[in-house]
Order: structure tokens, then C-alpha cells, then sequence
């Protein structure tokens, strides 16, 4: 659906996307992440033709981006959508179905539809009124008023509390599996990690690292074993039932820990693998100096006696390795 090659945005000297060469496929949600100027939105104007690249090639479908027969194909959700603040949602979504010559009662049955789906409520009050959730639901709304193959979209959630983030989410599931191709980026990892077929991690205009979640996790990430002993050894902290933990990254290490404890009285009681959530690589490989400013690309990601171990989506990559004392 979408190839880009070699792509590069330059403002002024500056490389705001240095070489950039990805493809998505029909259907699929690619996410596009990154710490702040890494790239992303400048990226993704690129794909929806609204900005020119400096060099490279950005193709959806059978269309260069930025062919105004493209454009009928696309939905866009700017990370900023100011909307006409005297319209009514019902009267803007009217005035881009217009715009795009949509059948009048084409437009009231799909804008009724996804105002349903994503439960705006007040269609016809002044959207200068409305909270920034609900003008983000109708600017979402305007994406898809065209019907398009394509939906690009920036930060879709940006701003919004975390019922409203659920419903964008699980929409742009939905739009997947009706067949739309889905281009996104988020600051929030665990949305892309819970949403996202692919992703490509964006550093300073570079893409980084690329994947899916699990192909990213085994190249990138580390695995880390979390020990729990009986009684305290070097570099464990209490983990609050009296028992210890300590992180360490391989097994001779975990043997360690068990000799520690052992020559301390006491035993290892448990022993937990737990696999990196991509915030974590993310934040491994955006703290890395890029090629050209240093050779330690290799280090490995450090376990830190603050990794957490109590909670949800934390611990999602979390397994019991052991389920008790070994040996
Ligand atoms: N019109 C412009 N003129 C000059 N520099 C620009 C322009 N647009 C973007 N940049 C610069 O290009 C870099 C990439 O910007 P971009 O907006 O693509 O990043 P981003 O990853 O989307 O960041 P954020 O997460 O903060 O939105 C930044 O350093 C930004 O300051």
C-alpha cells in the first residue's frame, strides 16, 4: 500500500528525516514513534503529500504522495485539528463530504455512523462548545467522511482521557479489520504496543529499529531475570513480604544470587523472567548516540534495582521461570 525510499527532509540544513525507507501493507496499522523532533510528523506530511521531501520517494498505492488524485484516497488527522468553531459537528463533517463530492445521503450515513460508533453526543451543538475529546472524535470523523483507503493520523489520542483513548483505539482496530491501512504516531508505547501490527522507532530522523513488537523485543531487548531469595544479598532490594529480589541478566548471574543466599542462611524462592515492554527499548535505544556521534550502540540495557514488579501492564512480559526453590 504505502513504500517509502530513501526519503529525507532537510528545512534549512537541518535533517529533520535523514533517509527513510519503510513499506506497510494493505490493512495493516503501522505505527510511527519516537521521542519529541524525532521525525514523525515530518514523516508522516511527507506520506500525505503535504509536505515535498527533499529527496527520496513516497508512494500509496498506485499514486506518488502528494498527487491530488491521492488525496481522495486519504484521511489525515493533523496532531492539531483546529475546526471551525461556529459549525456544528454535523454541519462541518456536511461542508468536507461537499468537499469531496460524497452523495448527501452517502455523507449523513456515514458521519451518523461514526458518531454513533464513537458516541458523540451533541451533533448540532457549536463545536466551539465542545470538549477536546469530543472535537477530536469529529475531526476523526472528517478522516473518514471521504471513505479512504488510507488513514493517516498523528497522535490521534493526544490529549485525551484515557475512556476517550480506549475508543480511538479500539476504532482504529476496527477500521483495520474493515480493510483501511493505518498509519499512526503516538508518544504513548503501550497504544502502539497494543494496537500496532508494525512499528518503526524514529531517533533524530533516523529510523532505528523496525518490526513487529516481538521481532523489536528479540533484537533489541534484553530478557532480565528477576531472583526472590529468603534473605537479603548484595544489590537486592525487599519487595515487602519479606522476601528479596534482585535483577540480574543471565543465568550465571541468577547462580550467583542462589550461592549469596544460600551462604546467608537462605534460599532462592522464586525466579521470574521478564521480557522488556517496548517503552523500555525504546528508551534504551533513543538514549543512544546515533552512529556518527559514538561506537556504544551495543551497550546493553542495564536491569535497575527500581524496575517495578507489582503491576498490570508493567509485568505484562513477565513469566515464572521457576514456580519454587530450585535445585
Ligand atoms: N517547518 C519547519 N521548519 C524548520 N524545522 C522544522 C519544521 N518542521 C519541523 N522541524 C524540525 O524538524 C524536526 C522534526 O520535527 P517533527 O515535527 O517531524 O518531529 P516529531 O517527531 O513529530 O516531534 P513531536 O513528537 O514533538 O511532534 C524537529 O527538530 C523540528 O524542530
Amino acid at each position: 500500500m504505502i513504500t517509502v525510499e530513501n526519503l529525507r527532509k532537510t528545512y534549512e540544513g537541518f535533517p529533520a528525516v535523514v533517509g527513510s525507507s519503510f513499506e506497510v501493507d494493505r490493512g495493516e496499522i503501522f505505527g510511527v514513534v519516537g521521542p519529541n523532533g524525532a521525525g514523525k510528523t515530518t514523516t508522516l506530511k511527507m506520506l500525505a503529500g503535504l509536505i515535498e521531501p527533499t529527496d527520496g520517494a513516497a508512494r500509496v498505492g498506485e499514486f506518488d504522495a502528494g498527487d491530488p488524485e491521492m488525496r481522495r484516497h486519504l484521511g489525515f488527522l493533523p496532531e492539531e485539528s483546529p475546526l471551525y468553531e461556529d459549525m456544528t459537528p454535523r454541519s462541518y463533517l456536511r461542508f468536507f463530504a461537499d468537499l469531496y463530492d460524497v452523495p448527501y445521503a452517502e455523507a449523513t450515513r456515514r458521519m451518523e455512523e461514526t458518531f454513533d460508533r464513537l458516541e458523540l453526543e451533541h451533533r448540532e451543538r457549536r463545536l466551539g462548545d465542545m470538549s477536546k475529546g469530543m472535537k477530536r472524535k469529529v475531526a476523526i470523523a472528517r478522516s473518514l467522511v471521504n471513505d479512504p483507503d488510507l488513514l493517516i493520523y498523528d497522535e490521534p489520542a493526544s490529549g485525551l482521557d484515557p475512556l476517550t483513548t480506549n475508543y480511538v483505539l479500539e476504532f482504529t482496530r476496527e477500521l483495520a479489520e474493515r480493510g483501511k491501512t493505518i498509519v499512526f504516531s503516538a508518544h504513548n508505547l503501550y497504544h502502539v504496543e497494543s494496537v500496532c501490527d508494525r512499528v518503526v522507532i524514529m531517533n533524530r530522523g533516523e529510523i532505528i529499529a523496525r518490526g513487529t513488537v516481538p521481532e523489536i523485543r528479540e533484537e533489541h531487548g534484553e530478557t532480565t531475570y528477576h531472583v526472590f531469595t529468603t534473605v537479603s544479598v548484595p544489590d537486592s532490594d525487599p519487595v515487602g513480604d519479606g522476601r528479596h529480589r534482585r535483577v540480574v541478566d543471565d543465568m550465571d548471574a541468577v547462580e550467583s544470587v542462589r550461592a549469596a543466599a544460600e551462604s546467608a542462611g537462605g534460599e532462592v524462592d522464586d525466579i521470574r523472567t521478564r521480557e522488556p515492554s517496548l517503552e523500555e527499548i525504546f528508551l534504551d535505544l533513543a538514549g543512544r548516540p546515533t552512529a556518527e556521534e559514538g561506537t556504544d550502540r551495543g551497550r546493553s540495557r542495564r536491569p535497575s534495582a527500581g524496575d517495578d514488579e507489582g503491576d498490570g501492564e508493567e509485568n505484562a512480559g513477565e513469566t515464572a521461570t521457576h514456580g519454587g526453590p530450585a535445585k
